[in-house]
């Protein structure tokens, strides 16, 4: 057991008492995705420079939206942008996406550290829990913790643990234990250090991989983008945008209700391996603009400083992609 501190025990007791066996095999048995074609995508795909924009829309809009993009590739990791018809397509190709890297870090290093966020990011992950991934990955592997959570008790609406639990975590057997929600009994400032302190437990345990920076190193962390071009809880013009010691902080006037939240700092977010920044609707597309086109204000927007040591997938839907 890595961590026995009382935030462990307190998601492990909640994710127990509603934790139903039963229901993800009936979900196995019902899908009818092992049998469905392959999203609609790949019409172009052009790399360069270590970044790489895959899509199906016009060629014109791939080369346009290449050209203005060169200058956001980063040195440290590969930036790839995909577009999909529909949020369908998305969804389908993210859960590919995902259980990929699962095998792949379940083979390399016997478990799986995922990231969520809160938001439309759980509905995206809803192929996950259907054939053939259902079966094929490898659960028991899986840990998965918030890269931000409100400060509300675990059965409140706006929980993303419960948000995580009732859409996905719910109707897969990921172990219990190996959920890591935060201690709702604590202040928001309490609930951020006890946070940190869970996630030192499983770097030393090696659940949890350790970037060359010192910061925590995750696997995969699947990040949602609010209109305003927020990532996590850090939001435009907050100082915590610019945090560099903490792992995990907390913000007690979030401008996007409930006001208390604690949040993963830049640095973890960028020592990961893989992001997914998963963004659908017309509503984000001038926020995606802003990430992936010519801005004429560059840096401005939380997203734009997303830049991990490994690779970075921007997945859209066509609405967000709308502007590029
Ligand atoms: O707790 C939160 O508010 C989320 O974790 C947040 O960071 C979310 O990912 C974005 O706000 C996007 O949310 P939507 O996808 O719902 O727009």
């Amino acid at each position: 057991m890595p961590h026995k501190s009382p935030l462990r025990m307190a998601s492990l007791s909640s994710s127990l008492r509603s934790f139903s066996p039963g229901r993800h095999l009936l979900l196995s048995r019902a899908s009818p995705l092992s049998s469905r074609s392959p999203p609609k995508r790949l019409a172009f795909s052009i790399d360069f420079g270590g970044l790489s924009l895959i899509g199906t829309r016009s060629r014109n809009v791939g080369s346009r939206a290449k050209s203005s993009m060169a200058g956001t590739a980063t040195e440290s990791g590969e930036k790839k942008v995909e577009v999909f018809d529909t949020e369908e397509d998305l969804a389908v190709s993210l859960a590919k996406y995902t259980a990929d890297l699962s095998a792949k870090f379940v083979e390399k290093r016997g478990a799986f550290s995922v990231v969520l966020s809160g938001g439309s990011l759980i509905k995206s992950l809803r192929k996950l829990v259907e054939a053939p991934y259902i079966d094929s990955v490898d659960w028991s592997k899986w840990h998965v913790l918030w890269v931000d959570e409100r400060v509300v008790p675990k059965d409140h609406d706006d929980s993303n643990y419960k948000l995580a639990y009732n859409g996905f975590l719910s109707q897969v057997p990921v172990l219990p234990g190996n959920v890591y929600a935060i201690n709702d009994a604590l202040s928001a400032e309490g609930a951020a250090d006890d946070y940190e302190t869970c996630i030192k437990h499983l770097v030393k345990s090696n659940i949890v991989a350790s970037s060359e920076s010192g910061f925590p190193k995750f696997d995969l962390m699947l990040l949602g983008m609010g209109p305003d071009g927020h990532v996590a809880s850090l939001f435009p013009g907050h100082p915590l945008v610019h945090e560099n010691k903490k792992w995990v902080a907390f913000i007690k006037e979030s401008p996007k209700p409930p006001p208390e939240r604690i949040t993963f700092t830049f640095p973890v977010i960028n020592a990961s391996a893989h992001i997914a920044l998963v963004v659908a609707g017309a509503g984000k597309a001038g926020a995606v603009h802003a990430a992936l086109g010519k801005s004429n204000s560059p840096g401005q927007l939380p997203v734009e400083m997303v830049s991990p040591e490994g690779e970075l997938t921007w997945f859209l839907d066509k609405g967000a992609a709308s502007k590029l």
